[in-house]
């Protein structure tokens, strides 16, 4: 049933992408004067979940580094380090300079110290969820570094926009934007075909349960990938020698449920504070959420900082807002009303 499981995993980046040409220029294009040892401009990637902002970053850095030899390339999730030292501490880590750096007691402004004595090959570092990191002048500080060429990774640019201050905004907005909407079916079906023909073997999945899954994925590729790992998974244990209808049925809650689970885990303490607040009492407004949380925690962050906490679990669909900016309000997501597989 299946030939290669990794081509199914949610991290995987593939030899194609698909439907994405015009994207994966632009960006080449940005980091094109790395190959001439040239510094590079910072590159913002922006678009709804699962519409293949890692895995263009990621394909484009690593055909770069398949071209010339003196490129490196790292890659952090500034959802899981959020911090300005677990970010910093994870592309020194990448590039092999975290010897005798102690977590506890080694200052910050060292790490950023060895950044800058950094005189290795110019290295490209992809910062993933970059609207997540606590304290965003990172940013500022990596885009003045002429060693690194930083890819900024994003849902919307507004929210990343706006809690940096003045002086990065300007410079991030002379930055290149590269910006991806969701798929279409018919792209959603391109990308599942190519997966399948890799991952599994021949007549286990229909052309017509390929279009349901996209049908079902509304747009989101990482949605859709789930779908086709989770069906194929149940197939093999349950050994069927094709998948059947009502496995794809169970396939897409399960993708859901895992979609949801894990990004439920990627929340920071505080964030997660915001989130049960919603659950135990919403609908709330984004005051009356802002009031319950600085009473829960001992170091509340401002409204400001909340607010881009609601917007990414509505990104996310953990919570959904109603309502115009003025009066909305922020509810658990109704698991059940998502887009049934027919
Ligand atoms: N154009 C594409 N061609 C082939 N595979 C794709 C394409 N776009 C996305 N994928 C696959 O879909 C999955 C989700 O993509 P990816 O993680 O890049 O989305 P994302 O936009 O970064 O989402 P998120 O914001 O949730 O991190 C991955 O397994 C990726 O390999």
């Amino acid at each position: 049933m299946i030939r290669d499981a990794r081509v199914l995993r949610a991290g995987f980046v593939p030899r194609e992408v698909e439907h994405r040409d015009a994207e994966v220029n632009h960006l080449s294009s940005v980091l094109e004067p790395i190959t001439n040892g040239e510094p590079a401009d910072t590159a913002i990637v922006t678009g709804p979940s699962g519409v293949g902002k890692t895995c263009v970053s990621k394909f484009v850095t690593e055909r770069l580094r398949e071209e010339v030899l003196d490129v490196e390339a790292t890659y952090v999730n500034c959802w899981r380090n959020y911090s300005r030292f677990r970010t910093l501490y994870q592309i020194l880590d990448d590039i092999g300079a975290t010897i005798d750096i102690h977590r506890q007691s080694t200052p910050h402004d060292e790490l950023i110290d060895r950044l800058q004595q950094y005189d290795g090959p110019r290295t490209v570092v992809i910062l993933d969820e970059v609207d997540q990191l606590e304290d965003p002048s990172l940013i500022y500080d990596l885009h003045s570094m002429e060693q690194f060429a930083v890819i900024c990774i994003a849902n919307k640019e507004e929210e990343l926009f706006s809690r940096v201050d003045d002086r990065l905004v300007s410079r991030l907005r002379s930055s290149e934007h590269v910006r991806m909407d969701k798929y279409h079916n018919e792209q959603l079906y391109d990308i599942l075909s190519a997966r399948t023909k890799w991952g599994l073997e021949e007549g286990v999945i229909t052309d017509n349960q390929l279009y349901q899954i996209a049908d079902a994925a509304a747009g989101d590729a990482r949605l859709a990938i789930g779908m086709l790992r989770s069906a194929a998974s149940t197939a093999a244990r349950e050994n069927h020698e094709a998948i059947t209808n009502n496995i794809l049925l169970d396939a897409a809650e399960d993708a859901r449920a895992q979609i949801k689970q894990k990004s439920l885990d990627s929340l920071t303490p505080h964030q997660r504070v915001v989130y049960d607040i919603v659950r135990d009492h919403g609908p709330l407004g984004p005051s009356d959420i802002h009031d319950r949380y600085t009473e829960a925690v001992d170091d509340p962050r401002t409204k400001r900082t909340v607010r881009t906490y609601l917007s990414k679990m509505a990104q996310y669909n953990l919570l959904e807002a109603e309502g115009t900016s003025r009066d909305r309000e922020y509810s658990l997501v109704d698991s059940a009303a998502a887009s049934p597989m027919e």
